[in-house]
C-alpha cells in the first residue's frame, strides 16, 4: 500500500470509529474489538470516560484490554459477562449481507462470544474491506492444537487450502493457546452453509466467519459515511 493510501485508510478508520462511538450511552457495557480500527473507538471512549461518560468495557483480546486498560477505561471480565449493550469492532472483509470475515489479529474467537452477547454490535472499517462476495481474504479458524491434523482433514474434505498461521519465525499462538490456519476457499457463495460446515468439525474452536452477528456497519471513503444494516 502507498504511504497515501495508508493515510487515507487511517482517516477513514478513525471517521468510522469515532462515529461508532457516538452511539455509546451512560451506563452501558461496551464490548470493545481488535485491531486497528477498534483502536481508534477505544482511544476515543478512553476520552468520553476521562471527561465523565460511565461505562463498563468487555476486551475481546488481551492486547485491548491491556490498551483499555492503560486509557482509564474501568473493565469487566469477559468471561464474567452474561449481556454487553453495544460492541465496536472491525473486520476484514465485509459483504452488503452484513456478513464478516474476521481474525486478522488472531482475535476471532473472544470476539465472537463478544458479539453474541451482544444487543447492538457495530462493525467500524475502511473503504478496503469491503466486498461483493467474502473469500478473498483467507478465513482465520482456531485450532485447539492437539486436534491440529484431524481439524486440517476436515477443512481439506470442505475443499479448503489450509496454512498454518506463522509470526516471527514461530507458530502464532492465540490468546486461548491455540494455534490459528489462514483457510482458502476461494470466493464464498454461501457464508451460512459453510459456516455451519465449521461448525460441525470437533476441534475446531471458532472460525472468522460471522454470519448474522452484526447490526450496522459504519465504513469511511473519501470523507464521507456509509451505513450497511438491515433496516
Ligand atoms: O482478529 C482481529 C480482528 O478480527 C480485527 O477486528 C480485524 O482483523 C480487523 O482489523 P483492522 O481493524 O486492524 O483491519
Amino acid at each position: 500500500m502507498s504511504v497515501n493510501k495508508q493515510n487515507q485508510s487511517e482517516i477513514e478508520k478513525e471517521a468510522a470509529a469515532k462515529t461508532a462511538v457516538s452511539f455509546v450511552r451512560d451506563n452501558d457495557i461496551v464490548g470493545l474489538g481488535t485491531g486497528s480500527t477498534a483502536k481508534f473507538a477505544i482511544e476515543e471512549l478512553a476520552k468520553l470516560v476521562n471527561n465523565g461518560l460511565k461505562i463498563i468495557g468487555v476486551a475481546s483480546s488481551i492486547k485491548t484490554e491491556e490498551l483499555a486498560v492503560s486509557l482509564g477505561i474501568p473493565m469487566q471480565e469477559l468471561g464474567k459477562t452474561s449481556h454487553i449493550d453495544i460492541s465496536i469492532d472491525g473486520a476484514d472483509e465485509f459483504s452488503e449481507t452484513l456478513d464478516l470475515i474476521k481474525g486478522g489479529g488472531g482475535a476471532l474467537f473472544r470476539e465472537k462470544i463478544v458479539a453474541s452477547l451482544s444487543k447492538n454490535r457495530i462493525i467500524v472499517t475502511d473503504s478496503s474491506k469491503k466486498v461483493e462476495k467474502l473469500g478473498a481474504f483467507k478465513v482465520p479458524i482456531e485450532v485447539i492444537p492437539t486436534a491440529y491434523q484431524y481439524v486440517v482433514n476436515e477443512l481439506e474434505k470442505l475443499n479448503g487450502i489450509v496454512n498454518l498461521r506463522y509470526k516471527e519465525g514461530k507458530i502464532f499462538i492465540s490468546d486461548n493457546n491455540n494455534y490459528i490456519v489462514d483457510v482458502d476457499f476461494g470466493l464464498i457463495d454461501k457464508p451460512q452453509k459453510l459456516s455451519e460446515s465449521l461448525n460441525q468439525i470437533d476441534g475446531l474452536l471458532a472460525h472468522g466467519l460471522f454470519v448474522s452477528l452484526t447490526s450496522k456497519i459504519i465504513m469511511a471513503k473519501d470523507g464521507q459515511l456509509f451505513t450497511f444494516s438491515k433496516d
